[in-house]
């Protein structure tokens, strides 16, 4: 029996849509596997209720037939689904470290990020990686096709979760075809500016970066309050904010010691739009990790 935690992540960071990802300290999903004949799925935790244990559903499910791993897979979910950090990529990335290892495959962790990609189908009808690359690599990625790049990174983060849920197939919906010249130029500097910021541990240069008026603005507005939220982070003193992965949890860059205020100042603006939710303080933080062999 092998135990692996697997972290929350923020995907797209504003200007990197479908290509940029950061592994979160906190939240995370657990996922426990042992052998079988054929895979059993049981869920627990936030927003259980809300996630099938149908292995054909399921993103682990998709994971353990990818390697041909048939197993019994116990997911404790830290990450409530529908959430914007990556809830059925940490389940999908824990899956693929735990399987690779209970059955011996020796794949390496780049080699598991498409196989875990293939868990993210199931549940947004593509295959990105966005989510679970930075799941199994940690720090900072850059998914491009069939490839992906990773650098460790450190800037504090906040995510607020409101209490209400965007599912990453509805959000694609909004996700405009084309975009002006001048918007491509636009996002073009701002995810530079962010890959650098990443490479210096700059928050300041993290937070420029999130920048985007394509795809951010339309998803904006299926959460509730988003604008409010956003000045409100900007001014408690978040370096840059926008929507983490397809929403409708928000993300802010920050400055250490920013972290408290920040989160409560979101909370305040959701709250005055009739909206509940909750903080993570946390930074960028490691990959999916062996936790217990039993
Ligand atoms: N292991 C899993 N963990 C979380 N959600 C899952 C899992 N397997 C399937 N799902 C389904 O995936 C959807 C949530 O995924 P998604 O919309 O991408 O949320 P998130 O933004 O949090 O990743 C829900 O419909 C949920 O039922
Ligand atoms: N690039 C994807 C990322 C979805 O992330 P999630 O955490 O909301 O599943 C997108 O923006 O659709």
């Amino acid at each position: 029996m092998i135990t692996v935690r697997a972290p929350a992540t923020s995907a797209n960071l504003g200007s990197g849509f479908d290509v940029f990802g950061v592994a979160l300290d906190r939240p995370a999903d657990f996922v426990r596997v042992s052998r079988a004949e054929e895979t059993t799925i049981e869920v627990t935790g936030a927003g259980a209720q809300y996630i099938p244990e149908d292995p054909k559903k399921n993103t682990v499910g998709a994971v353990a037939e990818a390697l041909d791993a048939p197993a019994h897979i116990e997911i404790d979910k830290g990450v409530r689904p529908a959430s914007g950090l990556g809830s059925s990529a940490a389940s999908a990335a824990g899956a693929a470290l735990a399987l690779n290892e209970l059955y011996d495959r020796g794949l390496s962790r780049s080699a598991l990020v498409p196989i875990a990609g293939e868990g993210e189908a199931v549940v947004s009808g593509e295959a990105h990686v966005d989510n679970v690359a930075p799941a199994l690599l940690g720090g900072f990625t850059v998914a491009v096709e069939g490839d992906v790049h990773a650098v460790d990174a450190s800037v504090p983060l906040v995510a607020c979760l409101p209490e209400i849920a965007v599912s990453t197939r509805d959000a694609r919906r909004v996700v405009p075809e084309t975009a002006a010249m001048d918007d491509v130029v636009h996002t073009v500097g701002r995810a530079a500016t962010l890959t650098m910021g990443m490479c210096r541990d700059d928050p300041d240069l993290v937070g420029e970066g999130m920048h985007d008026t394509v795809v951010t603005p339309a998803r904006a507005d299926l959460i509730t309050g988003y604008d409010g939220v956003r000045e409100a982070a900007l001014d408690a003193g978040a370096t840059g904010v926008t929507v983490s992965g397809a929403g409708p949890s928000v993300l802010a860059a920050c400055h250490p010691g920013d972290r408290r205020r920040i989160g409560a100042t979101m909370l305040e603006a959701f709250a005055e739009e009739g909206v509940t939710g909750r903080v993570y303080q946390t930074e960028i933080g490691r990959g999916a990790e062996v936790v217990a062999r039993e």
